[in-house]
Protein backbone atom coordinates (compact mmCIF):
# COMPACT_ATOMS: atom_id res chain seq x y z
CA UNK A 1 0.00 0.00 0.00
CA UNK A 2 1.29 3.48 -1.37
CA UNK A 3 2.07 5.65 1.66
CA UNK A 4 -0.18 7.96 0.70
CA UNK A 5 -3.16 6.22 1.62
CA UNK A 6 -1.90 5.86 5.67
CA UNK A 7 -3.33 8.60 7.65
CA UNK A 8 -0.85 11.26 8.30
CA UNK A 9 -1.24 11.03 12.25
CA UNK A 10 -1.15 7.27 11.64
CA UNK A 11 2.15 7.69 9.44
CA UNK A 12 3.40 10.10 12.91
CA UNK A 13 2.55 7.26 15.25
CA UNK A 14 4.91 4.71 13.16
CA UNK A 15 7.42 7.19 12.62
CA UNK A 16 7.57 7.37 16.96
CA UNK A 17 7.31 4.09 17.19
CA UNK A 18 10.88 3.55 15.00
CA UNK A 19 12.68 5.44 17.33
CA UNK A 20 14.72 2.80 19.56
CA UNK A 21 13.85 4.54 23.02
CA UNK A 22 14.63 1.04 24.33
CA UNK A 23 16.36 0.45 27.54
CA UNK A 24 18.80 0.31 28.38
CA UNK A 25 20.33 2.32 25.71
CA UNK A 26 16.95 4.59 24.78
CA UNK A 27 18.04 7.07 21.42
CA UNK A 28 16.11 9.88 23.52
CA UNK A 29 18.66 12.10 21.55
CA UNK A 30 15.97 11.24 18.24
CA UNK A 31 13.31 11.13 20.30
CA UNK A 32 13.63 15.23 21.67
CA UNK A 33 14.08 16.47 17.61
CA UNK A 34 11.12 14.60 16.89
CA UNK A 35 9.25 15.78 19.52
CA UNK A 36 10.36 19.20 18.87
CA UNK A 37 9.22 18.84 15.22
CA UNK A 38 5.70 18.01 16.37
CA UNK A 39 5.78 21.13 18.73
CA UNK A 40 6.91 22.89 15.79
CA UNK A 41 4.29 21.56 13.20
CA UNK A 42 1.28 22.24 15.73
CA UNK A 43 2.12 24.91 16.43
CA UNK A 44 3.10 24.27 21.18
CA UNK A 45 5.81 25.58 23.26
CA UNK A 46 8.27 23.74 23.33
CA UNK A 47 10.83 22.92 26.29
CA UNK A 48 13.01 20.53 27.62
CA UNK A 49 14.28 19.79 31.20
CA UNK A 50 17.48 17.36 32.03
CA UNK A 51 17.54 16.59 35.84
CA UNK A 52 20.26 13.84 34.61
CA UNK A 53 22.31 14.82 31.79
CA UNK A 54 20.88 12.51 28.88
CA UNK A 55 18.23 11.98 30.03
CA UNK A 56 15.27 14.83 28.57
CA UNK A 57 11.91 15.50 29.89
CA UNK A 58 10.07 17.04 27.42
CA UNK A 59 6.86 19.46 27.75
CA UNK A 60 4.60 20.87 24.68
CA UNK A 61 2.09 23.35 25.91
CA UNK A 62 -0.74 24.68 24.84
CA UNK A 63 -1.90 27.87 26.75
CA UNK A 64 -5.12 28.16 27.85
CA UNK A 65 -6.75 31.69 28.21
CA UNK A 66 -7.06 31.49 32.13
CA UNK A 67 -3.52 30.67 32.19
CA UNK A 68 -3.43 31.00 36.17
CA UNK A 69 -5.51 28.22 36.48
CA UNK A 70 -3.67 24.76 37.79
CA UNK A 71 -3.22 23.13 34.57
CA UNK A 72 -3.74 19.44 32.83
CA UNK A 73 -0.34 17.18 32.76
CA UNK A 74 -0.62 14.38 29.56
CA UNK A 75 1.95 11.93 30.72
CA UNK A 76 3.85 9.73 29.14
CA UNK A 77 7.15 7.83 28.89
CA UNK A 78 9.33 7.63 25.99
CA UNK A 79 11.33 4.53 26.90
CA UNK A 80 9.80 1.24 26.33
CA UNK A 81 11.35 -2.36 27.61
CA UNK A 82 13.79 -4.64 25.65
CA UNK A 83 12.63 -7.08 23.21
CA UNK A 84 13.67 -10.70 21.94
CA UNK A 85 13.77 -10.14 18.28
CA UNK A 86 13.40 -14.25 17.41
CA UNK A 87 9.80 -14.49 19.12
CA UNK A 88 8.58 -11.62 17.02
CA UNK A 89 7.12 -11.97 14.20
CA UNK A 90 7.11 -8.28 12.75
CA UNK A 91 10.68 -6.07 13.56
CA UNK A 92 9.66 -4.96 16.54
CA UNK A 93 10.99 -1.05 15.50
CA UNK A 94 9.24 -1.57 11.97
CA UNK A 95 6.17 0.04 12.98
CA UNK A 96 4.29 -2.69 10.09
CA UNK A 97 1.31 -1.91 9.42
CA UNK A 98 -0.31 -5.11 8.54
CA UNK A 99 -4.32 -5.88 6.87
CA UNK A 100 -6.73 -7.08 9.67
CA UNK A 101 -10.04 -7.48 8.01
CA UNK A 102 -11.09 -3.96 7.23
CA UNK A 103 -8.61 -2.87 9.97
CA UNK A 104 -4.88 -2.60 10.32
CA UNK A 105 -2.80 -3.68 13.18
CA UNK A 106 0.46 -1.81 14.03
CA UNK A 107 3.35 -3.89 15.51
CA UNK A 108 6.10 -2.27 17.76
CA UNK A 109 7.98 -2.63 20.77
CA UNK A 110 6.01 0.51 22.85
CA UNK A 111 2.66 0.34 20.83
CA UNK A 112 0.58 -0.52 23.91
CA UNK A 113 3.03 0.59 26.15
CA UNK A 114 2.77 3.82 25.70
CA UNK A 115 4.01 5.15 22.79
CA UNK A 116 -0.01 5.46 21.63
CA UNK A 117 -0.80 7.58 24.42
CA UNK A 118 1.72 9.50 23.34
CA UNK A 119 1.23 10.52 20.38
CA UNK A 120 -3.00 10.12 21.05
CA UNK A 121 -2.51 13.35 23.31
CA UNK A 122 -0.49 15.34 20.45
CA UNK A 123 -3.17 14.19 17.57
CA UNK A 124 -5.63 15.61 20.07
CA UNK A 125 -4.08 19.22 20.75
CA UNK A 126 -3.07 19.12 17.08
CA UNK A 127 -6.75 18.81 16.47
CA UNK A 128 -7.80 21.68 18.82
CA UNK A 129 -5.30 24.24 17.06
CA UNK A 130 -6.86 22.91 13.41
CA UNK A 131 -10.18 23.57 14.94
CA UNK A 132 -9.10 26.99 16.67
CA UNK A 133 -10.32 25.19 20.07
CA UNK A 134 -9.39 27.60 22.92
CA UNK A 135 -9.55 25.67 26.10
CA UNK A 136 -9.61 27.72 29.59
CA UNK A 137 -6.94 26.12 31.65
CA UNK A 138 -3.18 25.29 30.18
CA UNK A 139 -2.64 21.35 28.73
CA UNK A 140 0.86 20.53 29.54
CA UNK A 141 2.21 17.06 27.00
CA UNK A 142 4.75 15.79 29.70
CA UNK A 143 6.90 13.13 28.12
CA UNK A 144 9.53 11.40 30.33
CA UNK A 145 12.53 9.05 30.05
CA UNK A 146 13.20 6.02 32.59
CA UNK A 147 9.69 4.85 33.68
CA UNK A 148 10.40 1.43 32.67
CA UNK A 149 13.47 1.38 34.52
CA UNK A 150 11.76 3.25 37.99
CA UNK A 151 11.70 6.69 36.58
CA UNK A 152 13.98 7.48 39.63
CA UNK A 153 16.20 9.39 36.91
CA UNK A 154 13.22 10.97 35.40
CA UNK A 155 9.51 12.21 36.83
CA UNK A 156 11.01 11.23 40.38
CA UNK A 157 13.62 14.00 39.91
CA UNK A 158 11.46 16.39 37.51
CA UNK A 159 8.37 16.98 40.50
CA UNK A 160 10.87 17.72 42.98
CA UNK A 161 12.21 20.84 40.49
CA UNK A 162 10.93 24.72 39.93
CA UNK A 163 10.49 23.95 36.01
CA UNK A 164 7.71 21.29 37.84
CA UNK A 165 5.87 23.67 39.64
CA UNK A 166 5.90 26.31 37.34
CA UNK A 167 3.76 23.64 35.27
CA UNK A 168 1.10 24.35 38.19
CA UNK A 169 -0.23 21.15 37.67
CA UNK A 170 -3.74 20.65 38.56
CA UNK A 171 -4.94 17.56 37.52
CA UNK A 172 -3.03 14.31 35.16
CA UNK A 173 -4.00 11.39 32.68
CA UNK A 174 -0.70 8.96 32.55
CA UNK A 175 -1.14 5.14 31.25
CA UNK A 176 -3.12 2.23 32.40
CA UNK A 177 -4.08 -1.15 30.80
CA UNK A 178 -5.74 -2.35 27.67
CA UNK A 179 -8.67 -4.46 28.70
CA UNK A 180 -9.75 -7.59 26.68
CA UNK A 181 -12.83 -7.24 27.55
CA UNK A 182 -14.90 -3.76 26.48
CA UNK A 183 -14.83 -1.75 29.64
CA UNK A 184 -12.17 1.04 29.74
CA UNK A 185 -10.03 0.50 32.99
CA UNK A 186 -9.93 3.52 35.00
CA UNK A 187 -6.79 3.16 37.60
CA UNK A 188 -7.10 5.78 40.62
CA UNK A 189 -4.31 4.48 42.62
CA UNK A 190 -1.41 1.60 42.40
CA UNK A 191 0.57 -1.13 44.21
CA UNK A 192 3.03 -0.12 45.83
CA UNK A 193 6.60 -2.03 45.09
CA UNK A 194 8.59 -3.72 47.52
CA UNK A 195 11.74 -5.43 46.50
CA UNK A 196 13.71 -7.36 48.62
CA UNK A 197 16.65 -9.87 49.16
CA UNK A 198 17.09 -12.46 51.98
CA UNK A 199 20.87 -13.37 52.37
CA UNK A 200 21.05 -16.81 53.93
CA UNK A 201 24.47 -17.50 55.87
CA UNK A 202 25.25 -21.30 57.06
CA UNK A 203 27.88 -24.13 57.57
CA UNK A 204 29.82 -25.37 54.22
CA UNK A 205 31.45 -28.33 53.16
CA UNK A 206 31.70 -31.90 51.36
CA UNK A 207 28.34 -32.39 49.92
CA UNK A 208 28.39 -35.95 50.46
CA UNK A 209 28.13 -35.03 54.57
CA UNK A 210 24.71 -33.91 56.61
CA UNK A 211 25.98 -30.80 57.50
CA UNK A 212 24.01 -29.31 59.54
CA UNK A 213 22.12 -25.31 59.71
CA UNK A 214 23.18 -24.39 55.80
CA UNK A 215 23.03 -21.62 53.66
CA UNK A 216 19.81 -23.05 52.10
CA UNK A 217 18.02 -24.57 54.67
CA UNK A 218 17.90 -21.05 56.35
CA UNK A 219 16.94 -19.67 52.76
CA UNK A 220 14.19 -22.86 52.09
CA UNK A 221 12.50 -21.67 55.58
CA UNK A 222 12.03 -18.19 54.44
CA UNK A 223 10.90 -18.92 50.73
CA UNK A 224 8.34 -21.20 52.43
CA UNK A 225 7.05 -18.24 54.65
CA UNK A 226 6.88 -15.63 51.63
CA UNK A 227 5.02 -18.72 49.56
CA UNK A 228 2.90 -19.70 52.11
CA UNK A 229 1.53 -15.66 52.21
CA UNK A 230 1.40 -15.41 48.34
CA UNK A 231 -0.79 -18.60 48.72
CA UNK A 232 -3.22 -16.65 51.28
CA UNK A 233 -3.00 -13.66 48.98
CA UNK A 234 -4.17 -15.64 46.04
CA UNK A 235 -6.86 -16.98 47.69
CA UNK A 236 -8.34 -14.20 48.57
CA UNK A 237 -7.99 -12.53 45.24
CA UNK A 238 -10.35 -15.55 44.47
CA UNK A 239 -12.86 -14.90 46.89
CA UNK A 240 -15.27 -12.30 45.90
CA UNK A 241 -15.58 -8.96 47.67
CA UNK A 242 -18.08 -8.31 50.71
CA UNK A 243 -20.07 -5.96 48.74
CA UNK A 244 -19.95 -8.45 46.04
CA UNK A 245 -18.06 -8.46 42.46
CA UNK A 246 -14.70 -10.04 42.11
CA UNK A 247 -11.81 -8.84 43.08
CA UNK A 248 -8.92 -7.35 40.33
CA UNK A 249 -5.21 -8.12 41.53
CA UNK A 250 -4.88 -4.17 42.57
CA UNK A 251 -7.03 -5.28 45.89
CA UNK A 252 -4.60 -7.62 46.96
CA UNK A 253 -0.40 -8.16 47.79
CA UNK A 254 1.58 -10.30 44.98
CA UNK A 255 4.65 -12.24 45.73
CA UNK A 256 6.50 -13.91 43.35
CA UNK A 257 10.34 -15.36 43.86
CA UNK A 258 12.43 -13.85 41.34
CA UNK A 259 16.37 -13.69 41.86
CA UNK A 260 17.82 -17.16 43.26
CA UNK A 261 21.15 -17.54 43.51
CA UNK A 262 23.95 -20.08 45.51
CA UNK A 263 26.46 -22.68 44.85
CA UNK A 264 29.83 -23.23 42.92
CA UNK A 265 30.25 -26.87 42.30
CA UNK A 266 27.70 -29.90 42.93
CA UNK A 267 29.24 -31.23 45.69
CA UNK A 268 30.11 -28.16 47.34
CA UNK A 269 27.68 -26.90 50.44
CA UNK A 270 27.40 -23.01 49.83
CA UNK A 271 27.95 -20.97 52.18
CA UNK A 272 25.75 -18.22 51.10
CA UNK A 273 22.08 -18.55 49.46
CA UNK A 274 20.19 -15.69 48.62
CA UNK A 275 16.44 -15.41 47.18
CA UNK A 276 14.90 -12.09 45.78
CA UNK A 277 11.16 -11.12 45.92
CA UNK A 278 9.10 -9.01 43.33
CA UNK A 279 6.45 -7.46 46.05
CA UNK A 280 3.56 -5.74 45.31
CA UNK A 281 1.14 -4.00 48.20
CA UNK A 282 -1.75 -3.00 47.80
CA UNK A 283 -2.87 0.01 48.80
CA UNK A 284 -4.75 -1.03 51.98
CA UNK A 285 -1.67 -2.46 53.22
CA UNK A 286 -0.01 -1.16 56.68
CA UNK A 287 2.99 -0.51 54.74
CA UNK A 288 5.23 -0.16 58.06
CA UNK A 289 3.66 -2.86 60.01
CA UNK A 290 4.19 -5.24 56.76
CA UNK A 291 7.47 -4.36 56.50
CA UNK A 292 8.00 -5.07 60.06
CA UNK A 293 6.70 -8.51 59.15
CA UNK A 294 9.66 -9.38 56.59
CA UNK A 295 11.97 -8.17 58.74
CA UNK A 296 10.69 -10.33 61.98
CA UNK A 297 10.73 -13.98 58.61
CA UNK A 298 14.15 -12.82 58.50
CA UNK A 299 15.14 -12.46 61.94
CA UNK A 300 13.69 -15.57 62.82
CA UNK A 301 15.40 -17.38 60.29
CA UNK A 302 18.43 -15.54 61.02
CA UNK A 303 18.83 -14.70 57.53
CA UNK A 304 19.92 -10.79 56.31
CA UNK A 305 17.51 -8.58 54.48
CA UNK A 306 17.90 -6.28 52.18
CA UNK A 307 15.12 -3.52 50.91
CA UNK A 308 16.00 -2.81 47.63
CA UNK A 309 12.56 -0.89 46.81
CA UNK A 310 10.05 0.37 49.48
CA UNK A 311 7.20 2.58 48.28
CA UNK A 312 5.70 3.73 51.26
CA UNK A 313 3.15 5.98 49.48
CA UNK A 314 -0.62 4.91 48.94
CA UNK A 315 -1.98 8.08 47.83
CA UNK A 316 -4.75 7.68 45.55
CA UNK A 317 -7.17 10.20 43.29
CA UNK A 318 -10.63 11.13 44.74
CA UNK A 319 -12.95 10.20 42.76
CA UNK A 320 -15.09 13.50 43.51
CA UNK A 321 -14.43 17.08 42.65
CA UNK A 322 -14.59 19.15 39.65
CA UNK A 323 -11.80 17.14 37.65
CA UNK A 324 -13.38 14.04 38.06
CA UNK A 325 -16.59 14.74 36.90
CA UNK A 326 -15.55 16.62 33.98
CA UNK A 327 -13.88 12.90 33.14
CA UNK A 328 -16.89 11.05 34.14
CA UNK A 329 -18.78 13.46 32.02
CA UNK A 330 -16.65 13.18 29.16
CA UNK A 331 -16.96 9.15 29.41
CA UNK A 332 -20.69 9.76 29.08
CA UNK A 333 -20.44 11.51 26.17
CA UNK A 334 -18.43 9.16 24.42
CA UNK A 335 -20.45 6.45 25.86
CA UNK A 336 -17.94 4.64 27.30
CA UNK A 337 -18.20 2.07 30.05
CA UNK A 338 -15.43 1.90 32.60
CA UNK A 339 -14.68 0.45 35.88
CA UNK A 340 -12.33 1.88 38.38
CA UNK A 341 -9.12 0.09 39.67
CA UNK A 342 -6.08 -0.15 41.39
CA UNK A 343 -3.29 -0.27 39.26
CA UNK A 344 -1.36 -3.93 39.61
CA UNK A 345 2.30 -2.49 38.67
CA UNK A 346 3.75 0.55 39.22
CA UNK A 347 3.92 3.93 36.88
CA UNK A 348 5.19 7.47 36.91
CA UNK A 349 1.48 8.74 38.42
CA UNK A 350 3.29 7.60 42.21
CA UNK A 351 5.10 10.23 42.04
CA UNK A 352 2.69 12.54 40.85
CA UNK A 353 0.25 11.43 43.61
CA UNK A 354 2.79 11.70 46.66
CA UNK A 355 3.74 15.36 44.72
CA UNK A 356 -0.52 15.93 45.47
CA UNK A 357 -1.10 16.11 41.35
CA UNK A 358 -4.06 13.88 41.23
CA UNK A 359 -3.95 11.47 38.64
CA UNK A 360 -5.93 8.84 36.73
CA UNK A 361 -3.97 5.94 34.70
CA UNK A 362 -5.86 5.24 31.86
CA UNK A 363 -4.99 3.86 28.53
CA UNK A 364 -7.43 3.68 25.98
CA UNK A 365 -7.52 0.13 24.13
CA UNK A 366 -10.87 -2.10 24.63
CA UNK A 367 -10.84 -5.79 23.11
CA UNK A 368 -7.76 -5.76 23.24
CA UNK A 369 -5.41 -8.33 24.45
CA UNK A 370 -2.73 -7.00 27.34
CA UNK A 371 0.70 -7.28 25.37
CA UNK A 372 2.59 -4.60 27.15
CA UNK A 373 6.04 -6.09 27.56
CA UNK A 374 5.10 -9.02 25.45
CA UNK A 375 6.37 -10.04 22.34
CA UNK A 376 4.28 -8.88 19.29
CA UNK A 377 3.29 -6.11 20.82
CA UNK A 378 0.52 -3.98 18.67
CA UNK A 379 -2.62 -2.04 18.50
CA UNK A 380 -5.15 -1.71 16.15
CA UNK A 381 -5.34 1.32 13.61
CA UNK A 382 -9.08 2.09 14.62
CA UNK A 383 -7.89 1.88 18.73
CA UNK A 384 -5.11 4.67 17.54
CA UNK A 385 -7.88 6.41 15.61
CA UNK A 386 -10.18 6.19 19.11
CA UNK A 387 -7.97 6.90 20.79
CA UNK A 388 -7.52 10.86 19.22
CA UNK A 389 -11.29 11.24 19.72
CA UNK A 390 -11.16 10.00 23.15
CA UNK A 391 -8.36 12.29 23.89
CA UNK A 392 -10.06 15.06 22.49
CA UNK A 393 -12.92 14.73 24.35
CA UNK A 394 -11.57 13.82 27.59
CA UNK A 395 -8.62 16.93 27.95
CA UNK A 396 -11.17 19.61 26.30
CA UNK A 397 -13.50 18.45 29.60
CA UNK A 398 -10.83 18.56 31.88
CA UNK A 399 -9.44 22.15 30.53
CA UNK A 400 -12.52 23.79 30.60
CA UNK A 401 -13.60 22.20 34.00
CA UNK A 402 -14.20 25.02 36.43
C1 LIG B 1 9.76 -0.28 41.18
S1 LIG B 1 9.92 0.54 39.72
C2 LIG B 1 9.32 -0.56 38.53
C3 LIG B 1 8.46 0.07 37.54
C4 LIG B 1 7.86 -0.90 36.58
N1 LIG B 1 6.98 -0.19 35.71
C5 LIG B 1 6.53 -0.74 34.56
O1 LIG B 1 6.55 -1.90 34.29
C6 LIG B 1 7.18 -2.03 37.33
O2 LIG B 1 7.81 -3.08 37.48
O3 LIG B 1 6.03 -1.90 37.77
ZN1 LIG C 1 4.30 2.05 30.60
ZN1 LIG D 1 5.96 -0.81 30.76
Amino acid sequence: MASSDVPESVQRFIEYLRIKTVQPTPDYASCTLFLRRQAEEIGLEFSVTECIAGKPIVVLTLPGLCPSEPSIILNSHTDVVPVFPSSWTQDPFGGARVADGADHRIYARGAQDMKIVGMAYLEALRAFRREGTRLRRTVHAVFVPDEEIGGHEGMELFVERDEFRRLNAGFALDEGMANPADELRVFYGERAPCWVKFVARGNAGHGSQFIEDTAGERLHRVVGRMLAFRSEQLELLRRPLDAGGLRTLGDVTSTNLTLLQAGVQHNVVPAEAMAGFDIRMTPNVDYAGFRRWLQQVADEERVELEFVQFWADNTMTPREGAFWAAFEGALGQLATAYRCEIFPAATDSRYLRRAGVPALGVSPLCGLPILLHDHDEYVRESDYLRAVDFYRCVVKALANAE
